[in-house]
């Protein structure tokens, strides 16, 4: 059910006047509805139910504390991939131990701290990763739980940053050599091979791809089983699309009639292989929970018509947002209070001193300066990828419920930005 309406020709945040609320906390502001929020994870969690699954929310597509201290509540785990991630996990109050540690890169101290914290799993996603596990655990006296992130060689169709599962990406051990790792990590001391894991892309419309993948898993699971390697889950990452509005894209796959499939086929599967013996399931949805839950919401500072272009100015730009310039995603946008003027086309640009600066291009809009304009499903890899350039402090987040208005980060001053740094003698 959309939560962001227009009532009395002004477009709401539930039960809040996006008008009011750019008043009273400025802008670039981001407003994230606390029911669409809840609805778009139980989506997930009702179609897990009574099955023994779990949802780690990917929170690097929105890492708010109050957004993460919500999904806790509703018995959320977290996909993480950094440190950083989990400190903030346990500042909001989230469970290490419903907790998985993706990503390349990770460090001897990031391994430590998630040893130490009771992580539930490690995504490794190499060898040399492995022998640097099995070392930091050794060290502590520990035994590191793992995965392993397998990729699937799988076409996600998606925008080629954002695809993850073919062997020309840099994730996850290649198909091929997933079982001689998976070899190396069961021989090694200090390790405990729990899992089978991958995701292959993000913002995906269509879950063939997805089933695709789980087949091959499920292959996988079979070899190793035969090998005497027992897993206890398979995690299938996240990937789930929204609809961004853009023209011509076919609409999401419903949330629960992916996992309806997903499961049929595991249900399945384990039917006929293993007295129907369940195996644990792990979900690492992000887009799909967050997008469309927030707007960034932006006021017209100039409207500069041109010979061969019409810009139009507001006072976010390219450091709050980057989907635009950094894939040439396309995001909806909505003026805050309609006007009956005529319309313009218009490109709607940041202030910041680069070309690739835009927001919106080619856009019909009735506007004037200082109007109101709300960038739609911009809950998911907005605030979470936003930066300090031209010394910008990053936008404000509240959150909506009902007609009360949380503000749950306040704007950053330009000081903040640089207070960090030290001046040498
Ligand atoms: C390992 C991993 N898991 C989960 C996600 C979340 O993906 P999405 O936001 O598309 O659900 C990502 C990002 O694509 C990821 O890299
Ligand atoms: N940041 C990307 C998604 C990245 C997915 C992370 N693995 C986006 O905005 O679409």
């Amino acid at each position: 059910m959309p939560h962001f309406l227009y009532q009395d020709g002004v477009l709401h945040a539930e039960g809040a006047s996006l008008s009011a609320i750019a008043d009273e906390f400025g802008t670039p502001t981001y407003v994230y509805s606390k029911a669409t929020l809840l609805e778009n994870f139980n989506a997930y969690q009702d179609a897990c139910a009574e099955r023994d699954a779990l949802v780690c929310y990917a929170m690097k597509a929105n890492s708010n504390l109050a957004v993460l201290d919500l999904l806790a509540r509703q018995g959320a785990g977290f996909d993480i991939v950094s440190g950083g991630e989990l400190l903030r996990v346990i500042a909001a109050g989230g469970d290490p131990g419903k907790t998985i540690f993706s990503g390349v890169g990770k460090t001897e101290a990031e391994m430590t701290l998630a040893l130490e914290k009771g992580i539930l799993c490690f995504n490794v996603e190499s060898i040399p990763e492995l022998h640097r596990l099995n070392a930091v655990a050794g060290k502590l006296g520990m035994r590191a739980p793992v995965s392993l992130r397998v990729n699937p060689n799988v076409d996600a169709k998606t925008h080629p940053y954002i695809a993850t599962g073919l062997k020309a990406n840099k994730f996850g051990v290649s198909f091929d050599e997933a079982l001689d790792t998976y070899r190396a990590a069961a021989a090694l001391p200090h390790l405990d091979v729990v899992g089978i894991d991958c995701h292959i892309g993000s913002q995906l419309l269509d879950d063939a791809p997805l089933l695709e993948a789980l087949d091959k898993l499920i292959d996988l699971i079979d070899t190793l089983h035969a090998e005497g390697i027992h897993l206890h889950h398979l995690d299938i990452g996240g990937g789930i699309g929204v609809d961004y509005g853009v023209a011509g894209d076919a609409p999401p796959v419903p949330v629960g009639d992916y996992l309806g499939r997903l499961f049929a086929r595991i249900d399945a599967w384990r039917a006929a292989k293993y007295d129907g013996q369940p195996l644990k399931v792990i979900f690492e949805p992000g887009r799909s929970i967050v997008a469309e839950a927030g707007v960034l919401l932006t006021r017209v500072e100039y409207l500069k018509p041109g010979a061969e272009k019409n810009f139009c100015i507001v006072d976010a730009a390219m450091n709050d947002m980057m989907r635009p310039t950094l894939y040439g995603a396309w995001m909806g946008l909505q003026a805050v209070t309609q006007r009956e003027s005529e319309a313009l086309m218009w490109d709607v640009v940041g202030p910041i001193c680069e070309s690739g600066d835009w927001l919106a291009r080619e856009r019909e809009l009735a506007l004037e300066p200082g109007d109101l304009l709300a960038m739609m499903t911009a809950g998911a890899y907005g605030m979470t990828m936003a930066s300090n350039y031209n010394t910008r402090g990053r936008a404000a987040e509240v959150i909506v419920d009902g007609d009360t208005i949380h503000l749950v980060r306040r704007r950053e001053t330009p000081v903040e930005t640089f207070a960090l740094e030290t001046l040498i003698k």
